[in-house]
C-alpha cells in the first residue's frame, strides 16, 4: 500500500478466490481488516503477471518460505527477493536470506525489517525500518522508500535478520509479564536481558553490533515489546493471564524460540530468557516457574 503512492504495484495471493474478492471489495478481510487497498494496487494468483517485476516483496510466515521458494525457484531465479519475514527456518536453522540463496539460483537476497505494523504502514503512517543486502544497495533503497516509508541501508543482513526475528521471542516475554501483573518494571528487565541475548547470538553469528542497536534490532524490540497490536505481545499476554489464544494467529515467536534454542545450544551461547520463552510456549512449565527459575539464576556482572 505504500508503495502504491508512487505507482502500479501487483499484490499476489496464492488463492485465486481470495485473489479475486480482494481485487473486488479492495480488503484483506480476514488478514487486515478495515484497511482499504488503494486505487493502483491490482491484487492476481496468476504467477506470471505477479513476478514480471525484477524487485518482489515477500511476506508470509517464516516456515512456510523454504516451501514457496522451492515451488517457484525457476520464475525467481535472477529475480531481487526482498523478505519481510521475521524468524528463522526451523528446518535449517537459516534466515530468509540464506534460504533464498540457496533455494533460488543467481537470485539477490534482501531484508526488509524493522518496527512496523502492517496496519500502520498502509494508512500511511510514518515509518521507518531498515533494509539489508549484501551488495551496493543505494537504487533498492530509492525504489522502496516512499514518502512516508523511510528506509535506512546496511550490508549486515545476518543482523538485520537476527534482530527482526529474535525481537518476537522476548515480545513473547513481555506479554507474559504483563498480562501476569508482574510489572512494567520486571517488562523493562526482561527486554534489557532479552536485548543482551539477542546482541550475545547475532555477534556469535557474525553480525554487528550496531545493527542490532538500529531498527531492525532494538527498535522492533521496543515496539513488539510495548504495543498491544503485536500479536507476539498478545500471545505472551495470553500465556500470562491464562486467556485463550486464536491458533490461527500468526505468532512467528513460538517458531523462532525453538529456533533459537537450538542454535544456541550450537555456539555454546547463554539464553536464559529465550529459553523460558521456549519451555513456556511448548507448555513445559508454567510462568510462575519460568519467573522463579529467571530469578534464581547466580548473580553476576552485568
Ligand atoms: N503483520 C505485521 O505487522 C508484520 C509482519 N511481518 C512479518 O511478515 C511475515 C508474514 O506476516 P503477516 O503477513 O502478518 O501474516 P498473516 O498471517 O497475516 O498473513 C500471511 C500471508 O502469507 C500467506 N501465505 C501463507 N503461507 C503461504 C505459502 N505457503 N505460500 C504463499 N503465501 C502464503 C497467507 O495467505 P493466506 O491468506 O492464503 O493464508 C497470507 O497472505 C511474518 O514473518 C511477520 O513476522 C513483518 C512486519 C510487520
Ligand atoms: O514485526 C512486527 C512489528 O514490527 C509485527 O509484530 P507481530 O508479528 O508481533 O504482530
Amino acid at each position: 500500500a505504500s508503495l502504491a503512492q508512487k505507482g502500479p504495484v501487483t499484490l499476489w495471493a496464492r488463492d485465486p478466490d481470495q485473489a479475486k474478492a480482494m481485487q473486488t471489495t479492495r480488503e484483506n478481510t480476514r488478514r487486515l481488516a478495515g484497511v482499504k487497498l488503494p486505487a493502483n494496487v491490482s491484487v492476481t494468483s496468476e504467477i506470471a503477471s505477479a513476478f514480471a517485476s525484477d524487485t518482489l516483496l515477500l511476506a508470509m510466515p517464516m516456515q512456510q518460505m523454504a516451501g514457496f521458494l522451492n515451488s517457484h525457484a525457476e520464475t525467481l531465479t535472477g529475480k531481487t527477493l526482498v523478505s519481510c519475514s521475521k524468524g528463522i527456518d526451523l528446518a535449517t536453522g537459516q534466515g530468509p536470506t540464506g534460504l533464498i540463496r540457496s533455494l533460488v539460483q543467481g537470485a539477490r537476497a534482501a531484508v526488509l525489517t524493522g518496527p512496523s505494523f502492517a496496519a500502520d504502514i498502509a494508512r500511511g503512517l510514518p515509518t521507518a525500518l531498515t533494509l539489508a543486502c549484501a551488495d551496493h544497495s543505494e537504487a533498492l533503497q530509492a525504489e522502496l522508500s516512499t514518502p512516508t516509508l523511510r528506509l535506512y541501508r546496511t550490508t549486515d543482513t545476518t543482523g538485520a535478520e537476527l534482530g527482526g526475528a529474535l525481537k518476537n521471542v522476548y515480545a513473547i516475554a513481555a506479554g507474559t509479564v504483563i498480562g501476569a501483573g508482574l510489572g512494567d518494571s520486571a517488562r523493562a528487565a526482561l527486554m534489557t536481558r532479552g536485548f543482551a541475548e539477542m546482541l550475545r547470538v547475532a555477534l556469535a553469528l557474525g553480525a554487528r553490533a550496531e545493527t542490532l542497536s538500529g531498527l531492525s534490532g532494538f527498535g522492533d524490540l521496543v515496539l513488539t515489546c510495548t504495543s498491544e497490536q503485536s500479536r507476539n505481545f498478545r500471545l505472551g499476554y495470553a500465556l500470562g493471564s491464562g486467556a485463550g489464544f486464536d491458533a490461527a494467529i500468526t505468532v512467528e515467536g513460538v517458531a523462532t524460540a525453538k529456533a533459537l534454542n537450538a542454535l544456541a545450544e550450537r555456539h555454546q551461547i547463554e539464553i536464559p530468557v529465550a529459553a523460558m520463552v521456549n519451555a513456556l510456549t511448548q507448555q513445559e512449565i508454567s510462568v510462575s516457574e519460568a519467573m522463579q527459575i529467571l530469578l534464581a539464576r547466580p548473580l553476576k556482572e552485568e
